[in-house]
């Protein structure tokens, strides 16, 4: 289970995402309580070990301005929220980087249908903490995809067995009030979405 810890803003809740054993982690720069600038994102993103990736979150942006704050902070990944079209995708695929689409359950659920190499299926509003009914997308995306959207340490066992994701990706729920990141949340939260299992 690819397990994502995205809003990050402080050293040691970085640090802990990374000592958890979180696969990528993420710093939201774009309109968010968890909004950083570039350069913090550049200096959260140099302690981060290569084998995390680091995620630059966006809702929006043209990829211009993408890939001028990507290119600053020194990501290795872009999230892309909203109604991008391919050709947004293909306008950065020269950067080198893993390019991250992100939708509601209504967007295509392909992963790659976009040219991108990781797909996010998340709740209507991104970052707002709140639950929706993940069962109502379990066998609709394919390939690399995470589920998102009201996941926390309590429910994101359940949230797996509901979806059946690839891998699952966390912000609020990890939070003790918007932008405050908790590390012994995040500790439980990845031990807890490693140790579901779904059932048959
Ligand atoms: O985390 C944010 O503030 C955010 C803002 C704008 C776009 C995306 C954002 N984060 C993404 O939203 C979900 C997490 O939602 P939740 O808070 O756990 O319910 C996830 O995809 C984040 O990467």
């Amino acid at each position: 289970m690819y397990v994502k810890i995205c809003g990050l803003r402080e050293p040691g809740h970085v640090a802990a995402a990374v000592e958890a054993g979180a696969d990528a982690v993420g710093f939201v720069l774009t309109r968010s309580p968890r909004r950083i600038a570039p350069a913090l994102a550049r200096e959260l993103a140099a302690a981060v070990p290569p084998h995390v990736l680091t995620v630059a979150v966006f809702a929006g942006e043209s990829p211009d301005e993408v890939r001028a704050a990507a290119l600053e902070a020194g990501v290795r990944a872009v999230q892309l929220h909203g109604d991008h079209p391919r050709e947004d995708f293909a306008a950065l695929r020269d950067l080198g980087l893993t390019l991250v689409r992100a939708g509601s359950a209504s967007a295509d659920p392909h992963c790659g249908a976009f040219g991108e190499d990781l797909l996010i299926v998340d709740a209507p509003r991104p970052g707002s903490g709140e639950p929706w009914d993940w069962a109502a997308v379990r066998g609709r995306p394919t390939g690399r995809w995470m589920l998102a959207g009201g996941l926390d340490p309590a429910n994101v066992a359940e949230a797996i067995d509901a979806a059946r994701p690839w891998g699952v990706d966390v912000s609020s729920g990890v939070e003790t009030a918007p932008g405050m990141k908790d590390a012994g949340l995040i500790r439980e939260f990845v031990a807890a979405a490693r140790g579901a299992v779904p059932a048959r």
